[in-house]
């Protein structure tokens, strides 16, 4: 059987039963099927009433359509009565449909086609015309099997293995589950992490959106870069695109947000067509952002821009920085002198969160030589008690998203020379570790387990044991660690030192700085004598920033040698490892 254009084959698939197969090349954005439900059921109905029904629907097909649906699998049993028989198939192959998805058809072509994780065709409910609709997701070629993914969540090999056994009783072998064992781990990475952005970006709903909006604007770039590293069209892009629009438009970037409705439109299209449901409404948005339909459009004015404010002549890369607010991209080459760019302590890719950070089994590959060789620093910060003994010192941290995990001491002394104090005094204390790695424990969740005692930088706990205990300590971490331990902050603070760093340790068009006390741009301010990262135009500058800016607490703060050393590290020159205390470079 052909379909009427001759774009696929209904036909046998080894270990799958029938499916359908490309008979010639389909293009990318292709309607291979608009399919009517030969039979329908309504969901909210009692089973007794579906099963007569199902009878009826089937006993009122033609000949060879009635037989096409007997001929399909039933993975329920085959049932003593018709009615279980005909019920089994349905549930096996009905696909959601009806105007408020409270109806299951069966439909011919729609319901032939397998499932695979890296499916080439999405699926669709279009509620306009009222028919399935099936969208090619990237180019098939001629004798490719046409796939759909059956399950909701793009989720780990793990949990769609388990997922389609449970569900629809089969193994899947698609070419994403058959990856080489360190590949596929990459992969699982990538997939728990969009996972996981779904939970921070929808975490605090539309407050979060005018109270930390650059924040859920990093996530969803970073899924979009995540959905878009896994190669064909996911169809979550449609829907991050769209929650970047609801960041800006919340906070008045209505230049911003065309765009992204417009990018939402256009990969919501790919996925359902131009009449698909959602693509409607992300065009008229496109047209006039302000026309949110919850109306959450100018809920601040933060970001405000005219929809014509977009900036000319960018290249296409300058042009997605520009559209995602990202800080300085990192491969642009650092100033030197006191002009040079100072590390950006929320930039990801150098201060990745816990669940971004490189896999203990993969690490290496981020130190090959023309690979990806590059620093990185975790930083997060002591949320519970240390259990110091008998066997390690391991404290709870939590990342710089919340994330809450163990980090175990495997050095040497098993966390001696650290302080075995840590956890329980220096709950809400920073900590930096250099070279982080993503472990997973045999017996409990992932964490961090630390191996080298000169990675580790943490808040230096305030004594609270006996003197001789005291001193014991405190000789033995001065011969041991001659850099003493202190980031004696919450990791709030120390990011928000780092904003502040940001802003105006230094010349951005390498001539002006802004002076810290009046926020005014000027080519020959002095620096701070004390800390030397703020600049002031004059000492009534300097006075006002010392006393009314908070910069009294915060010099103390910045003079500390190993966070000016963080800022200074030029993080994308991979040499040699480096270690606390980190050189300070000026
Ligand atoms: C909707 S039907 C698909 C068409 C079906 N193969 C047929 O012969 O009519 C779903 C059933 O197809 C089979 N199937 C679908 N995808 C599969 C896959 N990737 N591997 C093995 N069996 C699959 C399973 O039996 C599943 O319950």
């Amino acid at each position: 059987m052909s379909n009427l254009d001759e774009m696929f084959a209904f036909q046998d698939v080894p270990g799958k039963g029938k499916g359908l197969v490309a008979i010639r090349k389909i293009p990318k954005g292709t309607r291979i099927l608009s399919e009517k439900p030969l039979i329908a059921l309504c969901k909210l109905q009692s089973v007794a009433t579906q099963k007569t029904s199902l009878i009826k629907q089937v006993e009122a097909l033609p000949p060879s359509a009635r037989q096409g649906f007997l001929s399909r699998p039933n993975i329920y049993g085959a049932g003593q009565e018709l009615a279980d028989k005909y019920f089994g198939i349905f549930r096996t192959i009905g696909l959601p449909c009806g105007d408020d998805d409270d109806e299951v058809g069966y439909f011919p072509h729609a319901c032939s086609i397998n499932h695979a994780c890296d499916n080439n065709v999405q699926k669709s409910w279009n509620k306009k015309i009222k028919r399935h609709t099936v969208h090619a997701l990237r180019e098939i070629k001629a004798g490719e099997e046409i796939t759909v993914y059956y399950l909701a969540i793009h989720n780990n090999r793990r949990a769609r293995q388990e997922a389609l056994q449970r569900k629809f009783g089969f193994t899947c072998a698609c070419r994403l589950c058959m990856l080489p064992a360190e590949e596929s781990r990459r992969n699982d990475t990538r997939l728990d992490r969009i996972l996981e952005l779904d939970d921070l970006i929808g975490r605090g709903g539309t407050q979060a959106l005018v109270s930390r909006p650059q924040q859920v604007l990093s996530y969803v770039d970073e899924q979009v870069r995540l959905y878009n590293e896994g190669g064909a069209n996911d169809s979550g892009l449609a829907r991050a695109n769209f929650d970047a629009a609801q960041v800006c438009v919340a906070n008045g970037d209505l230049a911003r947000a065309r765009f992204f409705c417009q990018r939402a439109a256009d990969e919501a299209a790919l996925c359902s067509g131009g009449d698909g449901t959602m693509v409607e409404l992300y065009r008229r948005m496109a047209i006039d952002p302000s026309k949110h339909p919850q109306g959450i459009a100018n809920m601040t004015r933060a970001w405000k821009t005219a929809i014509a404010d977009v900036p000319q002549g960018l290249s296409d890369q300058e042009f997605d920085n520009w559209l995602w607010r990202r800080p300085q991209p990192s491969s642009q080459p650092l100033k030197t002198g006191s002009s040079r760019q100072p590390a950006d302590l929320r930039n990801r890719t150098f201060f990745p969160s816990f669940a971004s950070l490189p896999r203990d089994w993969d690490v290496n590959d981020l130190l090959e030589p023309g690979v990806r060789q590059r620093h990185w620093c975790f930083l997060g910060e002591i949320v519970g008690d240390a259990s110091v003994l008998p066997i390690r010192l391991t404290v709870l941290a939590k990342d710089v998203d919340g994330h809450e995990f163990e980090l175990a001491f495997y050095t040497d002394e098993r966390g001696a020379e650290v302080d075995p104090a840590l956890g329980s005094t220096a709950v809400g204390s920073a900590v930096a570790i250099l070279y982080a790695e993503y472990h997973r424990f045999a017996f409990s969740p992932p964490g961090i387990r630390h191996e080298y005692p000169s990675r580790f930088k943490a808040s230096h706990p305030p004594f609270s044991r006996s003197f001789s205990f005291q001193f014991f300590w405190f000789c033995f971490r001065f011969i041991l660690l001659a850099s003493s331990l202190v980031f004696p902050m919450s990791l709030e603070k120390l990011l928000s030192l780092s904003d502040l760093v940001q802003q105006f340790s230094w010349a951005k068009d390498g001539h002006s700085k802004t002076c810290h006390g009046c926020g005014q741009l000027g080519q020959s301010l002095k620096k701070c004598s004390k800390c030397g990262l703020m600049w002031y135009c004059n000492s009534k500058c300097q006075k006002h920033g010392w006393h009314k800016m908070g910069h009294k607490e915060d010099c103390k703060l910045l003079r500390d040698s190993d966070l000016k050393g963080m800022f200074n590290l030029r993080w994308d020159e991979f040499d040699k490892f480096v270690e606390f205390p980190l050189a300070e470079v000026s």
